[in-house]
């Protein structure tokens, strides 16, 4: 499916999906504990696919409400999870984590708590991506953790029932592999210790982790080396609501940046404080000089158009706004440099050259080095190309925003893909009066 977007002009108010992050997790510890209710789930592809993992190890899942009482994919209001308690069975089957990296590390971590085996893969981007060091984790804890093509990928073959203990880790490969060993480590018997040899990057994430957890009724700690959970602890929570995601809002707060009608303002809802550290876009849009204004208490925030300039953007803990800030820097006057970004090509695709490329085509000026991107905005307007999603949904959105301000129509291939993790983000863009089409 292709986007055709041609330049246009936006205003009005938008809602941002809930949270991606906080839904995995609300799902995932629901699932430890033993039945909750989660509230305004983001229902996408992503999340489904952590929903499906819960119920292979013996839970039960239930999307309900919204436009689909059916239960079918899309606007359920909220997902009703029985747990399995604490004891994850053995699954019946290959459990399918399809384009999510945050589900198969979240699931690797809880697979190795059964006493069997589990198999996990998923879609051929997800069996490109790095699971090395949390195999390796895994197998260090007491479990069996393997990549069957031994190349530290997908497919996976994890189990044997971890005990628990302390093991060391690289930080700056993914967060998620903090995050799957604190889930998985509350409900094993000695607590895990995580020992981090480099430096944590997108360490917000662990927070929010954190803050899930410590919602459900578990305990984490940082340490001076990284983190620590005790062991025996029981996931507990009736409810649990989902906040807005930061990520998603990034896309429309862009488009108001670039391209907000004369005298008019786009208004994102949902925008309530919370771990994420993909709320920094906010930051990011007002130094580079948008009209932004973030009412914390409304979970409003209002973006008018001005003159972008570059800016420096340190990626490190927010390795998910990239795509965005590039198209930004391509907009402003300027260099914009966006760095500490080597984790940021562990994604989807590597986000860093799929952006230079992409932005190339549309006539930018782009530097990139193993772990930056530098745009040279300004000195020429984007023009309309077709570029390439790559099966990523940040590109396919970051890449529809650039096209508002491009000369010409700009097709975005791959544009089915913003089921991940922002399903209506071609209809919140009509309604906003970008204009684009999707066939
Ligand atoms: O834990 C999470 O919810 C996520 C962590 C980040 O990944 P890394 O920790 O691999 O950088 C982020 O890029 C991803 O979109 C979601
Ligand atoms: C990288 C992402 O997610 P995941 O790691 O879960 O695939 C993302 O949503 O940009």
């Amino acid at each position: 499916m292709d986007a055709h977007v041609s330049p246009s002009r936006v205003a009005g108010r938008a809602r941002a999906p809930p949270s991606k992050s906080y839904t995995h997790r609300a799902i995932l510890a629901a699932g430890y504990g033993a039945g909750t209710t989660v509230t305004d789930p983001l229902d996408s592809a992503d999340p489904r696919a952590t929903g499906r993992a819960v119920e292979a190890f013996g839970g039960e899942v239930a999307w309900v409400g919204g436009d689909d009482a059916d239960g079918a994919q899309g606007g359920a209001s909220a997902v009703e999870v029985e747990g399995f308690a604490g004891r994850p069975n053995t699954p019946d089957d290959v459990i399918d984590c399809a384009n999510s990296g945050t589900t198969m590390r979240l699931v690797t971590a809880a697979a190795g708590l059964t006493d069997g085996l589990a198999v996990l893969t998923g879609d051929e981007s997800l069996r490109s991506r790095p699971q090395g060091p949390l195999l390796d984790a895994v197998a260090g804890l007491g479990g069996r953790a393997e990549s069957t093509r031994r190349n530290g990928q997908a497919p996976l073959v994890v189990g044997d029932a971890m005990a628990g203990g302390t093991v060391a880790i690289p930080g700056d490969v993914s967060s998620q592999f903090v995050t799957a060993l604190l889930m998985a480590g509350a409900v094993t018997e000695e607590g895990i210790e995580i020992d981090l040899e480099t430096e944590l990057k997108s360490a917000p994430y662990v927070e929010i982790t954190r803050e899930v957890l410590a919602d459900f009724g578990v305990d984490t700690e940082r340490t001076g080396t990284g983190f620590r959970v005790p062991g025996g602890q029981t996931y507990e929570a009736d409810e649990y609501a989902v906040p807005g995601d930061f990520s998603s809002m990034s896309y429309l707060l862009a488009a108001g940046a670039v391209a907000a009608a004369e005298g008019e303002a786009v208004v994102v809802e949902g925008a309530r404080p919370s771990a994420q550290g993909d709320s920094a876009i906010v930051d990011v849009l007002d130094r580079m000089g948008a009209d932004i204004d973030w009412n914390e208490d409304d979970g409003e925030i209002t973006v008018r158009g001005g003159d972008l300039s570059g800016v420096e953007v340190d990626v490190g803990d927010t390795p998910d706004l990239l795509p965005t800030i590039a198209v930004l820097g391509a907009v402003a006057d300027g260099e914009t440099r966006i760095v500490n970004a080597e984790h940021v090509r562990y994604k989807e695709t590597d986000r860093v050259a799929s952006m230079a490329e992409s932005l190339e085509a549309m006539g930018a000026e782009v530097t990139e080095t193993q772990d930056s991107l530098t745009v040279h905005g300004g000195d020429s307007e984007l023009v309309g190309a077709t570029v390439h999603g790559r099966g990523d949904h940040r590109l396919v959105m970051a890449l529809t925003v650039a096209g508002l301000v491009a000369d010409g129509e700009t097709t975005v291939t791959g544009a089915e893909h913003v089921d991940v993790s922002f399903p209506g983000f071609f209809a919140t863009m009509g309604e906003l009066g970008a204009d684009v089409s999707v066939e």
